[in-house]
């Protein structure tokens, strides 16, 4: 079989990829029929150089190759008709700005295979780049958190050559006063804990984080189980909560007098109660400062009133003045800053793509040989130039 692992081409940001050069090797020769091609790219965190190094080729003509791997959406501009592509579409939530790009896949009977979609039979996903926003999102957090106390500057972790070197300035940061709550306990959830835990921030019960008055560095997580509830009731049906989200009510509004920082990495849709609203942040107890969130969804189709746009790697902060609800100056006193990077885990593109790489290689290549795969057939959007069963209710979106 001959893949190609395409230039990515939606913006030059991107410099992510799907199988590192050194993976690449290690599938070629462990499949004596597999050659790997790679399109050249000038931006690519992964220099051409590298991939030649380890004996792969660099061609720009994909045309031979039966699968092609990508990172973001493919410019349709760069669509072969009748090939089988795995990135990430973004159109199974019907998204306005990639509604030509699955017209076109359709047009060109190309078959396409989601990452998001790809999932294992207990339906979690498989694959993915969310521990890498957290693990990011929370370097950003305290980051934010020393600029606005004029307190210390951490090194932006796009500037560091990979994560073992940030690693090394999280040592005896002055963090004293730092009462940080992260919410989710997904892949970016828990990404998020395992820097804070580098930076030797004690982490404790959601209990015990209301109740402690010390100055001293701490965290807490919460999961859905600690975030809502419905009212009346005391126990959490968790099974419940996700088939009806629409039916709880938040409890996550002591959090909001208690913690000067939040970490956001929950997922968030419009049947989910929202944390906190825009009155509730002029309040002089709502406490929290400094708002990392990861989830990034925009005002006012979010759970955080105050991300009112994403943000840059090069200009992750803004100001959020909440006594007009507008945008302002960073690092005022009497405003809250928000760090809204919508593609953290290119900050650090070399680490997150070989652990992508890694979760494609263990979890996907072997379903990928497999033609009767549940995993690729739920994880198929399009073939055929039609859509797969599981995403006909897409057919209105792109008619
Ligand atoms: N800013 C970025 O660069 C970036 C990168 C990756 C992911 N994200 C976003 O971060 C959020 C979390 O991603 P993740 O990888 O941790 O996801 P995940 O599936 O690993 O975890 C999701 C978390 O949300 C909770 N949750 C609450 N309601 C849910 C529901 N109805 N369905 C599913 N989960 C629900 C889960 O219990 C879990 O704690 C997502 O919104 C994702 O789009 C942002």
């Amino acid at each position: 079989m001959k893949v190609g692992i395409l230039r990515e081409g939606k913006a030059k940001t991107d410099t992510r990829v799907a199988l590192t050069p050194k993976q690449c090797r290690d599938l070629q020769d462990k499949y004596q029929n597999l050659e790997i091609f790679v399109q050249p790219s000038p931006d690519r965190c992964f220099r051409d150089e590298e991939y030649q190094s380890q004996g792969i080729r660099i061609e720009e003509n994909l045309s031979e190759c039966e699968l092609l791997l990508g990172v973001k959406e493919v410019p349709i501009s760069m669509l072969i008709p009748q090939k089988t592509y795995l990135f990430f579409s973004h159109t199974i939530k019907k998204q306005p700005y990639n509604r030509e790009l699955l017209r076109s896949i359709l047009q060109k009977k190309i078959r396409l295979i989601d990452y998001e979609c790809l999932r294992n039979t207990g339906g979690k996903r498989v694959i993915a780049f969310g521990r890498w926003a957290g693990i990011v999102g929370a370097h950003n957090a305290i980051l934010t958190w020393g600029r606005r106390e004029g307190k210390f500057n951490l090194k932006p972790m796009y500037k560091c050559h990979d994560w073992a070197e940030a690693q090394t300035y999280y040592q005896n940061l002055p963090l004293s006063h730092i009462k940080l709550v992260v919410t989710g306990e997904g892949r970016v959830g828990n990404g998020a804990t395992e820097t804070l835990d580098l930076m030797g921030i004690k982490r404790i019960s959601p209990q015990e984080f209301l109740e402690n008055n010390k100055a001293e560095p701490i965290y807490t997580q919460l999961g859905v189980k600690d975030m809502y509830r419905q009212e009346g009731e005391t126990s959490f049906d968790e099974h419940h909560y996700y088939q009806h989200p629409e039916q709880y009510i938040s409890c996550f509004q002591p959090y909001t007098h208690t913690a000067n920082i939040m970490l956001n990495g929950i997922y968030w849709d419009k049947r989910i109660p929202v944390f906190f609203s825009k009155e509730d942040m002029k309040h002089e107890n709502f406490t929290i400062r400094v708002i990392a969130d990861v989830t990034c969804d925009i005002a006012p189709d979010s759970s955080i009133p105050s991300t009112i746009r994403a943000s840059s790697i090069t200009e992750p902060i803004y100001g959020y003045d909440p006594l007009s609800f507008q945008e302002a100056e960073p690092f005022q006193n009497n405003c809250i800053d928000v760090m809204a990077v919508d593609n953290l885990p290119n900050e650090l593109p070399r680490d997150a793509s070989e652990d992508f790489g890694n979760q494609l290689i263990s979890t996907v290549w072997s379903e990928l040989n497999q033609s009767d795969s549940r995993m690729i057939y739920k994880g198929t959007i399009a073939l055929n130039g039609e859509l797969n069963k599981p995403y006909e209710y897409l057919q209105d979106y792109v008619n």
